[in-house]
């Protein structure tokens, strides 16, 4: 049995790579940039008006001229007109600023009357209220770097340089397994014996939140039959993440089956609860990680465990949460914990509660959880206040 840190470590060392893709861009918030997406224009691309008002040259300013007459208007959208000297020009906010102006003054400061505009204000400055070419960024320079998860403010830089479709890392094509002879479909009645799945829709759900597409079986306990359908399975997918069959159950077949079908075990069980029997290995072409049955270690495994591996297979940078206990727990075994807690934010400070529930295998008390606290396997008291990593759903 390893330490969490140990199984982490072994994770990242059996990262996978699944290459790129081109997406269009409605469809890339969240996904990770592979390729530097670079600004093919100056931002702004003219000297932008920031205001709507008129437009004059400070030289004429700067003679005493207080008064202007009105010799045209520049609308955004209409091609850059040139400022006669000793007039100005009415100009709306978005508008190229015309040749020889460079000052931009309010409508709120100044006084058409008879065609003519007066200045209300003692002082204005050259360039005031103009948005320079090139300020924000200048043609060519990268705007956003390979690597980065695309997010919403991504999204107008993406259009406004034309990208409409972008390059990002593919990824994964997961299978997603229920394994169990008590297990029937959430549409159908159970037996007494048996039990309705759950997990595997949990999974299904975390996946389709990370973007990535999956397709769902099942397989009795049935030596012959995972073989056969593993063996299937493992021809098309990139990862697949089973729920289990991995313990010490006389039909918890998946580990041997695995590794009988040429899958390498890179580590089995981990020193932790829940989730200690979790299974993990690889071939070529797939990962498969084999998480323990009960409902909360399946999902504290796949929040842990199979995130990073994500994380690290797209080398994201990812930044770890951390938050407060909101009360003491004690754990007395030389296991890492990973507590189910409710989260609040006090005031910008993440506040986690530890949970009641009954083990592992209580997927009601599940309801009101937000994540789970990371308890280190060194301690047995943890105080009310401490600071300890957080995986959030
Ligand atoms: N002798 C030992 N027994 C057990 C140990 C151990 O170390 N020694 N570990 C316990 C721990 S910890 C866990 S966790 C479980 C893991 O069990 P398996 O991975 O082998 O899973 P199963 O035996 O198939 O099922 C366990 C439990 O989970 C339910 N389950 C399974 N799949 C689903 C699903 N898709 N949806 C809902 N519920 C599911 C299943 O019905 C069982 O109740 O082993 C302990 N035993
Ligand atoms: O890992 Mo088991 O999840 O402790 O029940
Ligand atoms: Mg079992």
């Amino acid at each position: 049995m390893i330490a969490v840190k140990e199984a982490l470590a072994i994770i990242e060392q059996h990262k996978g790579s699944f290459g790129s893709e081109v997406i269009p861009f409605e469809q890339s918030v969240g996904r990770i940039l592979d390729e530097d997406v670079m600004a093919d224009r100056d931002f702004p691309p003219f000297n932008r008006a920031a205001m709507d008002g008129i437009a004059i040259s400070m030289s004429d300013w700067e003679k005493g001229m207080r008064s202007f007459p009105v010799s045209g208007e520049q609308f955004a959208g209409a091609p850059q007109q040139e400022l006669t000297h000793g007039t100005c020009l009415e100009i709306m906010t978005g508008a190229v600023v015309p040749k020889e102006a460079d000052v931009v003054i309010r409508y709120e400061d100044i006084t058409i009357e008879n065609g003519k505009a007066s200045v209300n204000i003692e002082e204005v400055s050259q360039g005031q209220n103009i948005h320079p070419q090139g300020v924000d960024s200048e043609a060519g320079t990268i705007l956003i770097p390979v690597g980065k998860q695309l997010t919403i403010g991504d999204v107008g830089i993406l259009t406004s340089v034309g990208k409409v479709e972008v390059k990002v890392r593919r990824l994964p094509k997961a299978a997603l397994i229920s394994t169990g002879d008590e297990l029937v479909e959430p549409h159908e009645t159970p037996l007494p014996h048996q039990i309705r799945k759950s997990n595997i829709h949990t999974l299904a759900t975390l996946l389709k939140k990370a973007g990535i597409d999956f397709t769902i079986f099942h397989i009795n306990d049935s030596k012959e039959e995972i073989t056969r359908e593993i063996g299937e399975i493992l021809k098309s997918y990139d990862l697949i993440l089973m729920s289990g069959g991995v313990s010490k159950g006389k039909r918890d077949y998946i580990p041997e089956v695995l590794e009988e079908l040429g899958v390498k075990k890179h580590f089995h069980r981990v020193m932790q609860r829940p989730g200690k029997p979790l299974w993990f290995g690889s071939n070529e072409s797939t990962t498969v990680f084999g998480f323990p049955g009960n409902p909360v270690s399946t999902l504290a495994c796949f929040m842990v465990y199979c995130r990073y591996w994500l994380q690290s297979s797209l080398e994201m940078k990812v930044q770890n949460q951390h938050a407060k206990l909101g009360r003491e727990i004690r754990f007395e075994k030389e296991l890492t914990f990973f507590a189910s807690v409710s989260v609040k934010n006090e005031l910008g400070e993440l506040i986690a509660t530890p949970i009641k529930g009954n083990g592992s295998g209580d997927l009601v008390s599940l309801s009101l959880a937000d994540g789970f606290i990371e308890l280190p396997a060194e301690k047995s008291i943890f105080k009310e206040g401490e600071v300890y990593p957080i995986y959030l759903f």
